[in-house]
This record gives structure tokens, sequence and C-alpha cells, in this order.
């Protein structure tokens, strides 16, 4: 690909709680992610995923080794920096988070309103986002009113709407059934590709595992079977 990394982490370990108490979770995680790719990472319940997921997107502080994110070292961060970093970022976690009492696209227009477009602009740029996810007819609907396979379109139109860099997605089909979910993750490649941002998406859905480039795997805070899946 020879494209730049978004990400590059360099020996990252990190620790839960202080003194007797401390814990290490990672164990030196050494990862990059370069522009337009999809990895795909699994690992069973407490191996850290949603540890590196925070990690990386900005959530949580860096305590040891090298997080690179857009060339910006998180290790060591300010909490202004952090905060910096997560504007280059979509996040699609498990339970959706929209709000009930918007409708969808004044859930993905919010999204919108740490950018500097006008509200016009930003309405017009969340109909198109959820004409992409295929929810046109949808857009005036409260999220009470939408299925589960629905709601996560939503959910990836908003973070999608401010053409991110990178999507961090935590199970992202966990709610949905087989088909449903699917439908889900093929949107996310789509407009992956089309918008060229990098995809971490953590899963334990296998049926989705063909949508990525490459898979790796957490198994008590050590990564491991880096494969390549296409050329
Ligand atoms: N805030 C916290 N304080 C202390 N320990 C934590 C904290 N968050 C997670 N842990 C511990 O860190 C380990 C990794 O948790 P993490 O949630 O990252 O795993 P996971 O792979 O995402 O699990 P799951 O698939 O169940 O979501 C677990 O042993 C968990 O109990």
């Amino acid at each position: 690909m020879g494209s730049e990394s978004l990400i590059r982490l360099e020996n990252v370990s990190h620790f839960y709680g202080e003194g007797k108490l401390k814990k290490q979770t990672l164990f030196d995680i050494n990862l990059t992610l370069t522009a337009g790719e999809i990895v795909i990472m699994t690992g069973p319940s407490g191996s850290g995923k949603t540890t590196l997921l925070t990690l990386i997107g900005g959530l949580r502080s860096a305590q040891t080794g090298s997080l690179k994110v857009l060339g910006k070292e998180l290790v060591g961060a300010k909490k202004k920096q952090l905060i910096e970093v997560r504007r280059y970022i979509g996040y699609i976690f498990q339970g959706h988070n929209l709000l009930d009492c918007l409708t969808a696209q004044q859930n993905v227009q919010m999204a919108m309103e740490l950018h500097p477009v006008s509200e016009k602009e930003a309405k017009t740029l969340s109909f198109e986002m959820l004409t992409a996810v295929g929810l046109s007819d949808r857009a005036h609907y409260h999220p009470h009113y939408l299925s589960g396979g629905q709601k996560q379109r939503v959910a990836i139109a908003r973070a999608l709407v401010s053409h991110p860099k990178m999507i961090l997605a935590d199970e992202p089909t966990a709610a949905l059934d087989g088909k449903s979910g699917r439908a889900v993750v093929e949107v996310m490649q789509k407009l992956a590709r089309e918008q060229g941002c990098a995809i971490l998406l953590v899963t334990h859905d296998n049926r989705i595992l063909d949508v990525a480039d490459r898979t790796i795997h957490l198994e008590d805070g050590y990564l491991s079977n880096q494969r390549l899946l296409t050329p």
C-alpha cells in the first residue's frame, strides 16, 4: 500500500490500578494501521480489546511505549491533545448510543457540531450520509421506531459524516442477526474504501471476518496471529 501509517504502536503496555492492586492488561503491543485498511481484532472476553481500542481512540491515557495516532504521540499527552485527536476518529460502539429524543438525522447531525460547517450544510451532509447507509426514508424517525440494524446504521452514518481518518468499532454487530450484521459491516467497508479511512473493528462475530484485510488476535494482553487475508 505504501501509505503512511495512521496508527503506530510500539511496545505499548497498560496497567490498571495502583500499588498492590496494580495489574498489567496489555503487554508490549506493536501494531500499525494504514489508510484504507480494515483490520479486525478478535480475542476472548477480558483479553484487553476494549482497553486497546480506547487507548488508540484517545479515550484513555496511554502509559508506556509509543502510541502515535495521525503522527501525534499519545503517551504522556495532555487531555487537550487527546481531545484534538478524537476529532479525527469515528467511534461505533455496541449500544450505538443514539439519543432517543432526536430523529435519526439529528443524531447524525450532532457529530458535525464540533466541525466548522453551517447548520444548513450539516443538515445536507447528514441526510446524504443516511442515504449512503440506505436510510433516506427513515431520516425523520426517532430511534425507538427503528430496528436494531437500522439503529446501528444510523450510528455508522454518525461516525462517518465528518469524514474521520479512522473508525474504531467495538462489537458493532453484537446485537444484530446475521443478515443485519452483514449489511452493517458491508456499509462500513464500502464507505471506508470510498473515504480512504482505516477501520479497526473488534468482534466475536466469525461471520464478518472476511471483510478484513488483516485479522489480529489478542489473548491475555498479548497480540498475535497477524495474518494477511488479501495480498
Ligand atoms: N477500568 C478498569 N479498571 C480495572 N480493570 C479493568 C478496567 N477495565 C478493564 N479492566 C480489566 O482489564 C482486562 C481487559 O479488559 P477489556 O475490557 O479491555 O477486555 P475485552 O477483551 O474488551 O473484554 P470483552 O470482550 O469482555 O469486552 C480485564 O481483566 C478487565 O477486568
